[in-house]
């Protein structure tokens, strides 16, 4: 098996104005150490507002903090009054864009023509995409969650090739724990991500399969962060509400010094 390197990324929503936003990513820089960037990648996927100042101190102070933004658009430019494209995102000098979160499939209408779009486009221009799928409630009560994931999964990374998607993070995020304070068990979370594994095997090979890195999110805390870790499958977490507390999200990054609850 190949050594995934974990990523925590804190994925900030639409919260966090430019200021705050240094405020936070300096709090973060001022308490990591370099020992925690060697076990942990660490990652800020904050408000296109804040991306500008984010990278102003990863660079001026050679920051090992990686950042991203939450969203990507689908063109690379053009009359699209709103929209941020890669070219802006990759200027940037963005790691990763969060695309296909549950939150703007449901509010924004992204369906799985626009996540596969996004996902091309983030390639097109150098992004990693930290791809989100994951089921309803209505979904996980029918039983049939694994298979509505991989589903989503397929879509998006249909006409992907296999150069890029060795690159991709793939995030498992059930929306009936997206903020609601009930985090998937760490069984549940295995199950998941393991068939997400399996089904990446399947559509490419097993050995990229392997190197892919798999994330769970949904209300994870510095609590649960071990359990959910210390599952084969599960190779990090992305972190909303938990990521804007600095104290807290240092925890979850030094997950491995928390009890395993
Ligand atoms: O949606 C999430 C991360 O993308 C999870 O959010 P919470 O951690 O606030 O539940």
């Amino acid at each position: 098996m190949s050594e995934r390197l974990p990523l925590m990324a804190g994925n900030w929503k639409m919260n966090l104005n430019h200021l705050e936003a240094i405020q936070h990513t300096q709090k973060l820089a001022f308490t990591l150490a370099d020992k925690d960037y060697e076990a942990v990648e660490v990652a800020v996927l904050t408000p296109f507002t804040d991306l500008r100042s984010v990278q102003t101190l990863v660079d001026g102070d050679k920051l090992k903090i990686k950042y991203g933004s939450q969203d990507i658009s689908a063109h690379d430019s053009g009359a699209y009054t709103g929209e941020i494209s890669g070219p802006m995102l990759s200027k940037l000098k963005c790691t990763y864009a969060v695309i296909g979160h549950s939150e703007r499939r449901q509010y924004h209408g992204e369906n799985e023509e626009i996540v596969n779009a996004k996902v091309k486009a983030a390639y097109r221009h150098g992004i990693l995409p930290i791809l989100c799928i994951g089921e309803p409630l209505e979904v996980r009560k029918a039983g049939t969650h694994v298979a509505h994931t991989l589903a989503q999964l397929e879509g998006a990374l249909a006409g992907v090739p296999a150069s890029d998607v060795e690159r991709i993070v793939v995030a498992y995020e059930p929306v009936w724990a997206i903020g609601t304070g009930e985090v998937a068990t760490p069984e549940d979370a295995q199950e998941v991500c393991a068939a997400i594994r399996a089904k990446l095997a399947e559509l490419y090979e097993a050995e990229l399969a392997d190197k892919v890195r798999i994330l769970y999110g949904g209300s994870v805390k510095s609590s649960s962060a071990a359990g959910l870790m210390a599952k084969p499958d599960v190779d990090g977490a992305l972190i909303g509400g938990a990521s804007l507390d600095a104290d807290e999200f240092v925890k979850i990054v030094r997950y491995r010094e928390q009890a395993v609850g």
